[in-house]
């Protein structure tokens, strides 16, 4: 059985859906945050017509932030998605539970949409332990929307029975953002998780809309966030000029982003960073916070050209 094509309207009103872009951070020569040029970079994001900007996922490196840093950086982004009058999420996650609590008591005076959290992540933890996580985010700020982060390569990951009986338990949970899945999996999402905002994959957005997900905290907003902003309106206008676009962003995938795991040994924050520097649309590089390794400089021309000849559209 297909979702029904409304199923965004199932959602409660506060539930995230659409298109969301990450926030990245600009990194000078000497490795360090250049505040300047990751300000431009968020205001830019906010201008081009995503439904929703979030900092701290994966893309924006909350694993190597200081506090300083994060506190820095939740400041801003407040500050200019609330001037776009943008809805923003901000990401508490870290490995260390209590660090994570400690973040999500400061950014509630941010009032984001919703907080992003993944599981504490040292020592796998049980399934009581994540509800007793879970239970404690929801006592530190009662009224903030949570959204759980469990990406595939999260030492934890829950089953979808794992979420819904979360989410049972902490009526505050109001989406996740997940790897997404096959066929069966989409008919247990639909099944588990009725009325709760799943988000996938960017490049997976059109099939897996198609199937119930409700949204993207995007890849491909990396790229080219006004482009992937189109995208979304024609997944939910024209199934088929969707699904070819899907086509193509796989394949640019395929053949111009996954080979640089192997050949530079690099994390997915810096195959999204060299997108976002190939698209071309802020002050940003591809370089990651010490000690990761980032795509060379001297790949991004090369792949500027190659989004712009298989997406001619997105930069006319
Ligand atoms: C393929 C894709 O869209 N990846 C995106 C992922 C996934 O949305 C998430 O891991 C769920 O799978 O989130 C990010 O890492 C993040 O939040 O910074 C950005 C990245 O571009």
């Amino acid at each position: 059985m297909r979702a029904e094509p409304g199923h965004l309207a199932h959602l409660p009103a506060h539930a995230p859906r659409g298109v969301w872009g990450a926030v990245m951070l600009a990194i000078d020569n000497r490795g360090a945050i250049d505040w300047d040029a990751t300000e431009e970079t968020i205001a830019r994001l906010c201008a081009t017509g995503v439904d929703g900007i979030y900092s701290n996922g994966t893309a924006c490196e909350f694993h190597c932030q200081t506090e300083p840093e994060f506190d820095r950086l939740c400041d801003l982004v407040a500050a200019i998605a609330g001037r776009a009058r943008l809805p923003f999420q901000i990401g508490i996650s870290q490995s260390n539970p209590r660090v994570a609590r400690e973040r999500l008591m400061r950014v509630s005076a941010f009032r984001p949409a919703a907080v992003q959290f993944t599981l504490p992540d040292w020592w796998p933890p049980s399934d009581d332990e994540v509800m007793r996580f879970v239970g404690g985010l929801c006592e530190t700020a009662p009224d903030m929307p949570l959204v759980l982060y469990n990406p595939s390569h999260a030492k934890r990951r829950l089953t979808l029975e794992g979420i819904a009986r979360l989410r049972a338990a902490v009526p505050s949970l109001v989406g996740a953002k997940l790897p997404g899945g096959d066929a069966s999996w989409y008919a247990d999402m639909r099944r588990e998780l009725p009325g709760f905002s799943v988000f996938v994959p960017g490049h997976t957005l059109a099939t897996g809309f198609a199937q119930g997900a409700h949204g993207s905290y995007s890849n491909v907003a990396c790229l080219n966030p006004k482009g992937a902003v189109t995208w979304w309106h024609m997944i939910r206008t024209d199934a088929a000029a969707a699904a070819e676009i899907e086509t193509r962003i796989q394949a640019f995938l395929a053949t111009h982003i996954l080979p640089f795991r192997a050949r530079y040994d690099v994390s997915d924050a810096a195959l999204d960073k060299a997108m976002a520097a190939a698209g071309g649309w802020a002050p940003l590089g591809p370089r990651l916070l010490w000690p990761y390794r980032s795509v060379p400089n001297e790949e991004i021309a090369t792949l500027a050209k190659a989004a712009r000849t298989a997406f001619p559209e997105w930069w006319q």
